[in-house]
């Protein structure tokens, strides 16, 4: 059988996690919040959550960067998401490489009470290695969605998130002034 966003949305399987990655400007957040609307225009009662240190659009929303929002509270720890979320029916998560190791037990926990977790990441950092808990979150899901950005340098699907300025830290906010996304042959082009 196919398990599809659709199944999900129409709560035919109880509680389950959906994951939304792939590079810097793929539309992970766009179809996250794309996913969240939709619940809430079948309301449901849908709770959002981002790390508190992502603060480059806005403290109290999920923004894209075509700047289609909706509001979220920001969390320091993924513990938080579990006490906040206690009636509610879907839960979403923003950018989750911030977020701790102990998110996929978190979301499973939500999952097993019947809520519907839908997760958005990076799955590869700047240097192509897996990011956070986003793998291991993509281990646990019933659906991994991976979106693909236009790669900056030859127009091909691009599933990599150059980095543009010299630092070797792993977290390293910023736009299109600190990143742009590449297809595999142009990202390991290295110019
Ligand atoms: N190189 C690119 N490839 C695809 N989309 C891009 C690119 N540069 C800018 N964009 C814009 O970024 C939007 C996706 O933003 P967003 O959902 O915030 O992505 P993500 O959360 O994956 O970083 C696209 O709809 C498009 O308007
Ligand atoms: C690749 C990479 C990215 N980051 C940062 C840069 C941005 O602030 C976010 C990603 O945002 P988006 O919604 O996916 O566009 O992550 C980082 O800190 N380290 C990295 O390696
Ligand atoms: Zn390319």
């Amino acid at each position: 059988m196919l398990f599809s966003e659709q199944n999900y949305s129409r709560g035919e399987y109880g509680g389950s996690i959906e994951v939304i990655c792939g590079s810097m400007f793929s539309g992970k957040t766009e179809e996250l919040i794309r996913r969240l609307k939709r619940a809430e225009i079948a309301r449901l009662k849908v709770e959002i959550y981002k790390p508190a240190t992502d603060t480059r659009y806005d403290e109290t929303a999920v923004v894209s960067h075509n700047y289609n929002s909706i509001e979220a509270s920001p969390v320091t720890h993924s513990s938080a998401i579990l006490l906040l979320s206690a009636d509610t029916q879907v839960v979403g998560i923003d950018e989750a490489q911030f977020f701790d190791d102990e998110l996929p037990e978190v979301c499973n926990k939500l999952a097993n009470k019947g809520i519907r977790v839908i997760i958005a990441g990076l799955d590869m950092d700047f240097s192509g290695k897996p990011f956070g808990p986003v793998p291991a979150l993509m281990a646990v899901a019933e659906l991994v969605t991976k979106v693909n950005a236009v790669c900056v340098r030859c127009g091909s699907p691009a599933m990599y998130s150059f980095r543009r300025v010299a630092s070797d830290a792993k977290i390293l906010l910023g736009e299109k002034e600190s990143y742009e996304p590449r297809c595999r042959a142009c990202f390991h082009a290295k110019d």
